[in-house]
């Protein structure tokens, strides 16, 4: 077989609420523009890893291209960790964290363009027991909030939105943290503990203003209380945030401990109530086609 001739789609037929054969087509359209070769993968929900490693290992695409919402998203980006194939992204999913915090546009031809395209970043990746973290992990209620749409069985937005009230009303929160980096241990009590790579949430709000997605570390942020106000102040792209709202630890290792156990999600896929994770991040390991803005920004 011919070595990185081939563009590999891997589409998540479910994510979101969007019709996926006009992305498979357009996709198809500038891969044999390009004179690639096309290769589609669907996912199937069951051990779609294992099924897509070896078609990546007997085609040695030059690029895969993932159609789907963060958490296909990062299968691939687990497909492709330490390799030097180009992972290109077509958001396609409810939230969409990864595709905000990227800035990737809204069109679909916009997307395709950036998604062939020689602007490249190198990004890090976030370990958090054992499991690969590309955006947002956190503890508390934004966890809470994604198990609850999750079982809701109402995709989309909408079902984020009907979640959002009676979650804030139920939660156990505020919960108390021992978070040790180094030789640093701090405790401290809030209502959600993020781990970020990223810069957003899905939503949009800027909930780490100082991190970079290529420096080797992370960010840790214990938001304290619900205040509407320092929330408010997140629709910025460079808020500033009082220390009495957030604490910001940045670091290269940490491990986090709970009296309690908490729900627990990372990059928007619910993983259960934990009551201690540990994290550490891979220095520019994944390859991504990335908007020009973004490179930019994290090439200096
Ligand atoms: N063919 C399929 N049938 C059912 N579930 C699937 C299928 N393919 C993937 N999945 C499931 O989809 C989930 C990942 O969804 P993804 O992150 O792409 O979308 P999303 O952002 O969660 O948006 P949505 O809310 O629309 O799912 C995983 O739980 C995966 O097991």
């Amino acid at each position: 077989m011919k070595s990185e001739n081939y563009i590999l789609l891997v589409v998540n037929p479910i994510a979101g609420s969007s019709e996926k054969k006009t992305i498979i087509d357009a996709v198809k359209i500038e891969a044999v523009k390009q004179g690639y070769q096309f290769k589609l993968y669907q996912t199937t929900g069951k051990e779609d890893e294992k099924a897509i490693k070896p078609i990546i290992e007997e085609l040695k695409p030059a690029r895969v291209i993932v159609a789907g919402g963060d958490g296909t998203i990062s299968l691939v980006a687990q497909c492709v960790f330490e390799t030097e194939i180009i992972l290109g992204i077509i958001p396609a999913g409810s939230a969409n964290g990864m595709a905000v915090n990227f800035g990737l546009p809204e069109t679909l031809e916009e997307q395709i363009t950036i998604a062939f395209s020689d602007c490249k970043l190198k990004i890090d990746a976030l370990f958090i027991n054992g499991q690969m973290c590309l955006h947002i992990a956190d503890l508390g209620i934004n966890a809470e909030l994604v198990k609850n749409y999750e079982a809701s069985g109402v995709r989309g937005k909408l079902g984020y939105f009907l979640q959002s009230i009676p979650t804030l009303i139920n939660s156990d929160s505020p919960f108390h943290f021992t978070i040790k980096t180094g030789d640093e241990i701090v405790e401290v009590s809030g209502i959600l503990l993020a781990i970020a790579n990223a810069n957003k949430f899905g939503t949009g709000a800027t909930i780490n203003p100082h991190g970079k997605v290529n420096d080797g570390k992370f960010e840790v942020l214990v938001f304290k209380n619900l205040d509407f106000i320092e929330i408010f102040k997140t629709m910025h792209d460079q808020p500033d945030m009082s220390s009495d709202f957030v604490q910001i630890i940045s670091t290269e290792k940490a491990s986090i401990k709970s009296r309690k156990k908490i729900p627990f999600q990372i990059d928007g896929e619910y993983m259960g109530e934990v009551n201690e994770v540990n994290v550490s991040v891979a220095q520019e390991k994944l390859l991504m086609a990335l908007p020009e803005k973004f490179c930019k920004l994290h090439s200096t």
